[in-house]
């Protein structure tokens, strides 16, 4: 079975230029991290800040080049210095990050923050934008009323909803998901969790899931890798993970954190496992 992305010894390095008082250097940010995703699966990304996940969701979006390495989205490869890619590929994969406040533009009607991905990549009549933008606006549970307001008018866990709308508007297969749910308080943060994976049943999306919190990963992920300093320190199913942890940062990431457990998630994981 192809892989809707495989990265193979990814590297990323950022040049910092001198200054008077500084020697030029280069961050190391990526030291060659491989690991690949299914359809319909979730890989989550984790570790502390500056470990590199970022780097790698903005990579994955094609929102940045790499250095060095090799990048395949559903089996085709990418150019990793970005010459060349094609409309087609950029669709395919996009990006939600963490904060619903700052992602969207306050001056834009919500009907018309989800069409413009249409307007930019497409040739989409304005009546059938408008039809898809409402049916979208209710997927992700927001109702026909909502089109024409602002931003501003919502609370951030609706927010994230239309982040995520617009993420869907051009039927991707792959969304790289950047600390999702972050901002949100926990109550809310169940009921995105459950959004995205009802999502992921219904389009067969593939989710690339950044995230330092582990009792959210426990929830989301079907695979797990730990970052840190730039390298892939764990990669394996989340059950593995989870119950035998084998790097010495793993066991203390993990001796950390709280389990902090919602019911809801727990009642969704049960049924997701049971399936
Ligand atoms: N544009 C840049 N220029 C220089 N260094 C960068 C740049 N972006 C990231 N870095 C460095 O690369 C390393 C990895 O950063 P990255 O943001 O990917 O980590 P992260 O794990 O996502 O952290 P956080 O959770 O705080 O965002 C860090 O040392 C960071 O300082």
């Amino acid at each position: 079975m192809t892989h809707v992305l495989e990265a193979r010894n990814l590297v990323r390095d950022y040049h910092i230029p001198g200054s008077l008082f500084r020697k030029a250097r280069t961050v190391h940010a990526l030291k060659g991290v491989s690991f690949s995703v299914d359809e319909g699966k979730t890989l989550a990304i984790v570790g502390e800040s500056g470990c590199g996940k970022s780097t790698l969701g903005r990579i994955i979006t094609l929102i940045d080049p790499a250095t060095a390495g090799e990048l395949l989205i559903d089996g085709k490869k990418v150019d990793i210095a970005r010459d060349g890619l094609t409309t087609e590929m950029r669709r395919k994969v996009q990006i939600v990050f963490q904060n619903p406040y700052g992602s969207l533009n306050p001056r834009q009607k919500i009907g018309d923050i989800l069409a413009e991905p249409l307007v930019i990549n497409t040739k989409v009549p304005a009546a059938e934008r408008r039809e898809r933008a409402m049916t979208m606006l209710k997927k992700v549970g927001l109702e026909e009323k909502h089109y024409n307001r602002y931003p501003h008018m919502f609370s951030g866990g609706q927010r994230q909803r239309i982040a995520i709308a617009r993420a869907l508007m051009l039927n991707p297969k792959l969304l790289v998901l950047d600390e999702p749910v972050s901002a949100l308080d926990l109550s809310v943060q169940a009921q995105v969790l459950n959004l995205l994976a009802d999502l992921q049943d219904e389009f067969k999306l593939t989710y690339v899931f950044i995230s330092h919190d582990l009792s959210v990963v426990r929830y989301i992920a079907d695979d797990v890798m730990v970052m840190y300093y730039g390298e892939a320190v764990e990669y394996g199913s989340r059950d593995e993970v989870f119950s035998n942890p084998q790097h010495s940062y793993t066991k203390t990431l993990f001796a950390a954190t709280p389990r902090a457990d919602v019911a809801s998630i727990k009642a969704r994981l049960a049924r997701k496992n049971a399936a």
